[in-house]
């Protein structure tokens, strides 16, 4: 009888062009993602020696990091993301590439983007030079980041040289409470298992919560396995992801349909297949979360204090700890609830899909952001943003004082006009806490969507199962 074998396990046999006895394989690559911080050098390579992208319809080229948030249709201001947009609207020209400018409805966060053309597919291997390729592992897809220089190489093979990661399973059973969200989930199991906890692995996320969530909600969770140190995560595809794919422009259409469909059935781990590693939680237990540091590793429930990290034996993990509350400005036991927030981000390629941005608006209400806090929300993507407007979400943002931005990473990161003031403290729906990852000395504590939007109206952190919106 055949082995019995993991999806993981699957997906890697199918696309293995070449196994080498040590275990590195040659995997082809069936989609390629390419935004404009990661690939100039790698279309520069490519133009020194003369070689053409291998396959262009597999790649697809959008501009995500660098775009600013506010009105672009008069060119982007700063001289050095306008050299970087630039230089990806011409690469993907001159090699034939498929491209979404910042004035394309379609342009977006490109994990957003993928999924919304139907460019990401069940049982693919998806690439992208970016550590959150791992969200379109919520299609069951073998999706993770590469470097500047694999890129080159996925554009010109269409391959890439891989050693297989070991296996690792997140079952989460039970029921997932009102108020609870897929972000809670992943910054849980991230807690759970530390930044490391995944490190040589790929974790395929299952049990009675995850087969609940929606799509939306299995990216959030897949896009955070990086944090979690996993080379990628990955969840079966369901009733609910093919009637996700079903009909998006890039999705297989008729008998293509049919025979895609067929094969994707087929994409789930056998009964008896072995994992490396397993964790399981009971998310019937689980709070809302907030991150008090500078790692996703460091969360709490909503309902708890800021930790003292005295107790922890091991010396460099202690002061690592306590540089962490010092950068945060935080005292141990100091109730979550009472710390104040400056900033507010509702946005990127873990929380700004739409269904991310209907369960912010939906705790609004009549309330209006506190008057010392400025909150932005930023959608995923055009598609998400015309989505938003057409059910008037845009307006309830704005009438309480929201701000409502054009698609782009915006201030996950600072690498555009979006940016905290040194000291400012945010609530951020984003999914990294490192020092100065939304500006230089900015605060970020990860939460829901849900999470942040109630903060932003009272201006400090609140347990949102004890919020009405009136
Ligand atoms: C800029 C890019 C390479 C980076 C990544 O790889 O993830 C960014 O998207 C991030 O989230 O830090
Ligand atoms: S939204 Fe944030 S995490 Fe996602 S790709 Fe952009 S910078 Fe990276």
């Amino acid at each position: 009888m055949a082995k019995a074998r993991t999806l993981y396990d699957k997906i890697w046999d199918d696309h293995a062009v070449d196994m080498q006895p040590d275990g590195t394989g040659l995997l082809y690559i069936d989609r390629h993602l390419v935004h404009e911080v990661t690939s100039p050098q790698a279309f520069e390579g490519l133009r020194m020696t003369g070689r053409k992208v291998r396959q262009p319809g597999k790649t697809l080229a959008v501009v995500d990091h660098n775009v600013p948030t506010t009105d672009r249709r008069h060119g982007i201001d700063d001289p050095e993301s306008a050299l970087q947009v630039e230089t990806l609207a011409k690469n993907a020209a001159e090699f034939g590439v498929e491209y979404y400018s910042e004035l394309d409805m379609r342009q977006g966060v490109v994990h957003i983007v993928g999924p919304e053309q139907g460019f990401t597919l069940p049982g693919m291997t998806i690439v992208c030079g970016d550590s959150h390729t791992s969200t379109h592992g919520a299609f069951g897809s073998l999706a993770h980041g590469i470097g500047t220089s694999e890129v080159e190489h996925v554009l010109a093979t269409q391959t890439l040289i891989q050693k297989k990661a070991k296996n690792m399973l997140v079952k989460v059973n039970g029921q997932i409470p009102a108020g609870v969200t897929a972000k809670d989930i992943v910054l849980a199991i991230i807690g759970k298992i530390g930044t490391a906890g995944g490190t040589g692995y790929v974790i395929e996320y299952a049990g009675e919560a995850i087969e609940s969530l929606s799509i939306e909600g299995r990216m959030t969770v897949c896009n955070m396995s990086i944090e979690g140190g996993a080379r990628a995560g990955l969840i079966a595809p369901d009733e609910k992801t093919f009637e996700y794919i079903k009909g998006r422009p890039k999705a297989p259409k008729g008998d293509d349909w049919d025979k895609a469909l067929a094969y994707w059935k087929t994409l789930h781990t056998d009964a008896d297949a072995y994992f490396d590693k397993v964790i399981e939680l009971d998310a019937a237990n689980l709070p809302p979360i907030v991150s008090w540091g500078s790692s996703p590793e460091d969360v709490v429930s909503v309902e708890g204090v800021v930790p003292n990290p005295k107790e922890i034996e091991d010396e460099n993990r202690r002061q690592s700890k306590f540089r962490a509350l010092d950068y945060m400005g935080l005292e141990p036991g100091t109730k979550i609830t009472d710390i104040k927030i400056d900033r507010a981000f509702i946005g990127s390629c873990t929380n700004g899909r739409i269904e991310d941005l209907r369960a912010a608006a939906a705790v609004i209400g009549n309330h209006k952001v506190a008057s010392h806090v400025s909150a932005m929300v930023v959608p995923g993507s055009g598609l998400v943003k015309e989505q938003a407007e057409e059910e008037g979400l845009d307006v309830i943002f704005k009438e309480a004082g929201f701000e409502w931005r054009e698609p782009g990473c915006s201030m996950c990161l600072a690498m555009n006009a979006d940016k905290l003031a040194p000291g400012e403290r945010c609530a951020s729906t984003s999914n990294r806490n490192f020092e100065g990852r939304q500006g230089h000395k900015g605060r970020t504590h990860l939460v829901s969507p849900a999470m942040a939007a109630a903060a932003a109206i009272a201006g400090h952190f609140v347990d949102i199962r004890d919020w009405t919106a009136n």
